[in-house]
């Protein structure tokens, strides 16, 4: 017989091992539910594209795994049957407790079919046998009928103790179906094996020289879709927190190593025509069969999209029917920019046939940046005449001017829709003298072409966009004018003028500080509004009411009007809209005061995501609130990083004061805790100028004055500044500025050391939290508050609410880490001391001491500064302090930053504590 076989090929060793798990990879507990359940299924499957993890997690598993470990990975060569059988019945033998050493002998033999052989194979396994997982890696490589059709066959006979498990780009044809429905298989897909947002900053934290900030790991993590291989190109790459910056821009522009692997081991080897369907369909976020069968203009799109989805490609049907898919974010970047680099002549025409085959799906906002990618401005001109306004009603401003700035100026200037569409666009932008050139140029245009009737009515609308620039510009008896003229008739053009008018109206009250009538005003707008389904004013409306309800103290009121706010946005089934951000901003400032402060994070990070690709001059509030909360959490690195993000996008761009002053305050209050008194100097040179206390901005402008003046140490220049706003809150009923202005007054006179007056402005302030609910204000002045609220607590009567709320705020103010304080216990070696000696110490310190810069090392990791600064701070290379971290955590058994941070926190609060 050996006459006529060929001598087969030797077996190579390492395809039988299990590969080595390399240095640095993250667990995932959230996947060990599905660990524990594989002894009792026959088969499980990782089926997911490629560098998902399959195989990673498959190690992981199988070093979890109670019972033994057959490892075979598979190659193209194993499509040759009787190849797979030797390779299979040897990674089978070397497992089992007596062998298979009849099959072995007919595997090397050779003289059976596949299927026969694992029938011995099948004849020769125990009845009784400890679990054993049999890991098939790279299925995807395995296409040969026989080969299959005998797994299978295998499959189907396998006694109870054996799992197969199956690694696999594409969907394995094992006959899942059947096994599926008899609970005899389990299965995680793509969507299951992406990392999640918490496990991508874990896995960063581990491996990374630098503190990431959770905005920039949420970017992160929309961008790369999960895709771990991504990660480990961040952790090679990323050294510095502006190297992250930098790093997503590069994923923004098509990053070179990404384009290699999609080239190389994705698309390589597809037939062209599947090729050619995905650059005709890459430019599209999402499409169904009909869109994608538009744009290749063929008529199998449904049989491509099944095939595409079998075989492991990065595509994802994205409802539950299957109807809508969409490409993972990182292969429609590579699909992109392939198809611009090598036929850009299709980009135009594939954008036009987008934008006709989405305006026949009804989804004309998508239809729209598909007409503005084409540059195609009479398709343009027809959208907006016919969805102009919806836009308009649901805040689409950075599209609509997308739209506008591709049409011919004339046809701008003779269209009354869009003169006003422009104007609104423009005003947004704070371009307020464009915008009233364009009107010009409308009324120019405009007039002699309707009756003296129409006319008062387009003119009514044109009133509403000037009152908005009015009150915007602070010119508030202006744009009352403006807007009662606007009110007097029915506008033509655009119903959304009138709601428009009506809420700036409201605005001018709130502005003067007549809060009963703005609050009347704005809840008229929104009602309005919501008849004629504008969401965009109506949402804004919502925003101011829970503003107002804040200035009056009410701050539980305010969140149940945003409460109100995002129901309205469920039951519309709205999607993004930029004024979403407005309201989970408000909402997240409360959050901030009641120091909830995960959840105040969260609606930050959620308006980042609204507002993404809109430009970065909108995120300054985001970014205000991310820094309030890295303040309060005593995160000195990450904080310092927001704030020189606020700093970057301040000198960049002019904003509001209500926007500064927001953004000001969190830097003061930085400043402060660091004790950076020149910034607060300089900071002084340049601020915005105080105004009557009317509304809470210009508050919170005066506060931040007497904030500075504080930190100077200067207080007599701070108690005018906090009389006169003091008058000005109480005038106007501004409750909750009332309380922060106490607040302050109270440090102010405890620096003068007059106690009884401090005093008194404390027992106010604590007063009014009653009802305000205040926190945050009372926690960013730092830990000079435990001492007066004891003093309080000792020298007057408190009643129940407030002596509980003063208990609270002690306990709070004595777990912040306090920046400066961290620094200068680190250094200290009697404190170090002071620590071993304890007896309350955890026995591995004694046993694994840590050298003294491993110490300084960890208490400037508990200050929250990131390796870069600690490098900086002890003056050697990042690199150094890496080992320490390295060496640090061995010695201290824990793997992750936080884990250090938290030990660091209950040793140095033995001694910290006050
Ligand atoms: N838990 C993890 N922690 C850190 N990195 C991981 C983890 N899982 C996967 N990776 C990284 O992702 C990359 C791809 O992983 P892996 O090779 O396991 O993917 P795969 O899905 O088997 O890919 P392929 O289909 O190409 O074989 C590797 O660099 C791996 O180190």
């Amino acid at each position: 017989m050996n006459a006529v076989m060929p001598s087969p090929l030797p077996l190579i060793p390492a395809k039988l091992t299990m590969p080595g798990l390399p240095r640095g990879l993250l667990a995932r507990p959230r996947l060990d539910e599905w660990l524990h359940r594989l002894p009792e299924v026959r088969l499980a499957v990782l089926q997911a594209p490629s560098g998902f993890g399959k195989t990673t997690l498959a190690c992981q598993w199988a070093r979890g795994f109670v019972g033994r470990v057959a490892w075979l990975q598979l190659h193209a060569g194993d499509n040759q049957p009787r190849q797979f059988g030797r390779y299979f019945t040897h990674a089978l033998d070397r497992q089992l407790e007596y062998g298979c050493p009849l099959s072995l002998l007919l595997a090397e033999q050779g003289c059976e079919g596949v299927e026969a052989l694992l029938t011995h194979v099948l004849a020769e396994l125990p009845n009784e046998h400890e679990p054993l997982l049999l890991v098939l890696d790279e299925f995807e490589a395995l296409h040969d009928r026989d080969v299959i059709g005998a797994l299978r066959f295998f499959l189907r006979n396998t006694p109870s103790w054996l799992t197969l498990l199956v690694c696999s780009r594409s969907l394995p044809e094992l006959g899942i179906a059947d096994l599926r429905v008899k609970h005899q298989m389990l299965a995680l897909d793509a969507e299951q094996m992406a990392f999640e947002t918490d496990e991508v900053q874990a896995l960063l934290d581990l491996g990374l020289p630098v503190a990431i900030n959770r905005e920039q790991i949420e970017r992160l993590n929309r961008r790369i879709g999960g895709w771990p291989c991504a990660l480990q190109l961040a952790l090679q790459e990323v050294q510095t927190g502006r190297g992250m910056d930098l790093f997503l821009e590069n994923l923004q522009l098509g990053h070179p190593c990404i384009r290699d692997y999609m080239r190389e081991q994705v698309v390589e080897n597809l037939p062209s025509a599947t090729l050619d369907f995905l650059q005709s369909t890459c430019l599209l976020e999402r499409f169904s069969a009909p869109l994608a069968d538009h744009l290749t203009q063929g008529s199998n799109a449904r049989e491509m999209l099944e095939r595409l989805e079998r075989s492991g490609l990065f595509i994802q049907a994205v409802d539950s029917q299957r109807q809508w898919y969409a490409y993972h974010p990182l292969f429609a970047g590579f699909l992109q920019s392939e198809l611009r680099l090598r036929q850009p002549q299709r980009l135009p025409e594939l954008h036009l046939r987008a934008a006709e085959a989405l305006m026949e799906e009804g989804a004309p906002e998508e239809a729209a940046r598909h007409a503005v990618l084409a540059r195609d401005p009479q398709r343009l001109g027809q959208i907006l005449q016919s969805h102009g306004r919806q836009f308009y009603r649901q805040g689409r401003l950075t599209l609509l001017q997308h739209c506008l700035e591709l049409l011919p100026p004339a046809s701008i200037a003779e269209n009354p829709l869009f003169t006003l569409l422009q104007a609104w666009v423009l005003q947004n932008q704070l371009r307020f003298g464009e915008a009233e050139q364009w009107l010009m140029a409308g009324e120019t245009e405009l007039r002699h072409r309707y009756t003296d009737q129409e006319w008062l009515r387009i003119d009514a609308d044109f009133k509403a966009v000037r009152a908005q620039i009015a009150i915007a510009q602070g010119d508030r008896p202006k744009a009352i004018a403006l807007v009662q003229e606007s009110l007097s008739c029915e506008p033509l053009v655009m119903r959304t003028s009138r709601v428009v008018a009506m809420s700036v109206l409201a605005e001018a009250h709130f502005v003067q500080g007549d809060l009963v009538q703005a609050q009347r005003q704005h809840e008229e707008t929104e009602r309005r509004a919501r008849e004629i389904h504008a969401s965009q004013p109506a949402l804004w409306s919502m925003g101011q009411l829970s503003e107002i309800a804040i200035a009056q103290g009410l701050l539980q009121k305010a969140y149940s009007v945003q409460e109100r706010a995002l129901r309205y946005i469920e039951q519309e089934q709205l999607t993004a809209m930029p004024v979403m951000e407005f309201i989970l901003r408000v909402r997240g400032q409360v959050l901030w005061e009641w120091h909830h402060l995960d959840a105040a994070e969260q609606c930050a990070l959620q308006g980042i995501q609204i507002l993404d690709g809109l430009g970065d001059r909108w995120l300054l509030q985001c970014y205000a609130l991310l820094a309030g909360v890295a303040h309060a959490r005593g995160q000195q690195g990450v904080c310092a990083d927001y704030v020189g993000k606020l700093q970057s996008m301040l000198a960049d761009d002019s904003y509001h004061i209500d926007w500064l002053a927001n953004a000001h305050a969190v830097m003061l209050t930085y400043w402060d805790s660091t004790q950076d008194k020149e910034a607060i100097q300089q900071w002084l040179g340049t601020a915005p100028p105080l105004a009557p206390g009317s509304n809470h901005f210009a508050q919170y402008n005066g506060r931040n004055h007497a904030r500075a003046y504080l930190a100077l140490r200067q207080p007599e220049k701070a108690a005018p500044i906090l009389q006169q706003l003091q008058v000005d809150a109480e005038h106007h009923g501004l409750v909750m500025d009332l309380n922060r202005n106490h607040i302050l007054q109270a440090q102010l006179h405890w620096l003068r050391e007059d106690r009884q007056l401090a005093l008194d402005h404390l027992h106010e302030a604590l007063s009014l939290a009653s009802s305000t609910g205040a926190i945050g204000s009372f926690l960013r002045i730092g830990k000079l508050i435990i001492s007066m609220l004891k003093t309080l607590q000792h020298e007057r009567r408190l009643d129940e609410l407030e002596a509980q709320r003063a208990d609270r705020l002690i306990q709070l103010a004595q777990q912040q880490r306090d920046f400066s304080r961290a620094i200068r216990i680190t250094l200290d070696e009697a404190v170090i001391q002071d620590i071993i000696n304890r007896p309350d110490v955890p026995e591995l310190i004694r046993h694994s001491p840590l050298t003294r810069r491993e110490w300084q090392v960890l208490s400037l990791i508990h200050a929250g500064q990131s390796n870069e600064q600690i490098a900086e701070h002890l003056n050697v290379a990042p690199t150094t302090i890496k080992t320490h971290i390295r060496s640090l955590y061995q010695k201290l058994n824990i793997t992750h930053r936080n884990e250090a941070v938290q030990l660091a926190r209950s040793l140095l609060s033995k001694i910290q504590g006050e």
